[in-house]
C-alpha cells in the first residue's frame, strides 16, 4: 500500500505570513518544505532574463516545464537556499517587480499544469508543509490540515515596509499597498486555480497576531488532529 506523508497546507495573500510561518513549522517538525511562490517567482525571473514575454504562454510553459532549480533545505540559522542554473537566486527573486510578474505568469494555465507535478513531488515523508495560493484547493487537496492565512492589506503592507527598509532603495508604503492590492486582484480574481480558502480550510486573521501566536494556533490543530507524530 502507498502511504503518503501528511501534508500542512497554508495558502493566503501576499505578507499575510505564509512563508514564514511554513519555514518555521517545517523545522520544528522536521518536515519537508514546499515554496511553491518561489516557482512561479523563478519562472518570471528567467522569463525575464531570456527575454521572454510575460504573456507568451506557450514559450513560458516549456520553460517551466524544463526549469534546472534546487531547493536546499534550510539549516542552523540559514534560510532554505534557492539555485537557478546554478546561480543562487534566494534574494533577487523577492522583489515586488518579480512577485508582480509571478503573479502574471500564474495566472496561464498551462503554466499551473507544468508545475503542478513539481509540486507534489516535494511531499516525501516524514510530511510536507506547503505554502501558496492553491496548495489546498487543487495541489493537496487530501491535506489533513489546511490553513487560510490572512491579514488586512494595510498590515501586510507595513510587515512588508519594515522587512525592506534600508535593503531596498526607495521604498514607500504606500506604493507597496498598492502592489500587494493589485496582486491580490490579479491572484483573486484569475480563472484557474483563484486564491480562495479551500472548503474544510482553518481560516486564521494574523493582523494582530504575532508569528508565535499564529504558530500557537496551528500547533493546536496539529495536536487535534495527531498528524505529527
Ligand atoms: N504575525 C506576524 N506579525 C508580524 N510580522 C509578521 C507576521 N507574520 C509575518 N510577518 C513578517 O511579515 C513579512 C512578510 O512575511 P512572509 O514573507 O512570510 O509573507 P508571505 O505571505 O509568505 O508573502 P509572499 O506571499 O509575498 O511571499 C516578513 O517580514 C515576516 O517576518
Ligand atoms: N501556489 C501558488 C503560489 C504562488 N502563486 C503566484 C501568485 C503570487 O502572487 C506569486 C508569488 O507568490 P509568493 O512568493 O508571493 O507567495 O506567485 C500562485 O499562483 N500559486
Amino acid at each position: 500500500m502507498n502511504i503518503k506523508a501528511p501534508v500542512i497546507t497554508i495558502d493566503g495573500p501576499s505578507g499575510s505570513g505564509k512563508g514564514t510561518i511554513a519555514g518555521i513549522l517545517a523545522k520544528r517538525l522536521g518536515w519537508c518544505l514546499l515554496d511553491s511562490g518561489a516557482l512561479y517567482r523563478l519562472l518570471a525571473f528567467a522569463a525575464r532574463n531570456h527575454g521572454v514575454d510575460l504573456t507568451n504562454e506557450e514559450l513560458l510553459t516549456k520553460i517551466a516545464a524544463h526549469l534546472d532549480v534546487q531547493f536546499i533545505a534550510a539549516t542552523d540559522g540559514q534560510l532554505q537556499r534557492i539555485i537557478l542554473e546554478g546561480d543562487e537566486v534566494s534574494d533577487v527573486i523577492r522583489t515586488e517587480s518579480i512577485g508582480a510578474g509571478a503573479s502574471q505568469v500564474a495566472a496561464l494555465p498551462a503554466v499551473r499544469e507544468a508545475l503542478l507535478q513539481r509540486q507534489r513531488a516535494f511531499q516525501e515523508p516524514p510530511g510536507l508543509v506547503a505554502d501558496g495560493r492553491d496548495m489546498g484547493t487543487v495541489v493537496f487537496p487530501e491535506a489533513p490540515l489546511k490553513i487560510f492565512l490572512t491579514a488586512s492589506a494595510e498590515e501586510r503592507a507595513r510587515r512588508r515596509y519594515l522587512q525592506l527598509k534600508g535593503k531596498v532603495d526607495g521604498v514607500s508604503l504606500s506604493s507597496l499597498l498598492d502592489e500587494i492590492r493589485a496582486r491580490d486582484e490579479r491572484d483573486t480574481q484569475r480563472a484557474v486555480a483563484p486564491l480562495k480558502p479551500a472548503a474544510d480550510a482553518i481560516q486564521l486573521d494574523s493582523t494582530e497576531l504575532s508569528i508565535e501566536q499564529v504558530l500557537e494556533r496551528i500547533m493546536s490543530e496539529i495536536a487535534i488532529r495527531d498528524i505529527a507524530g
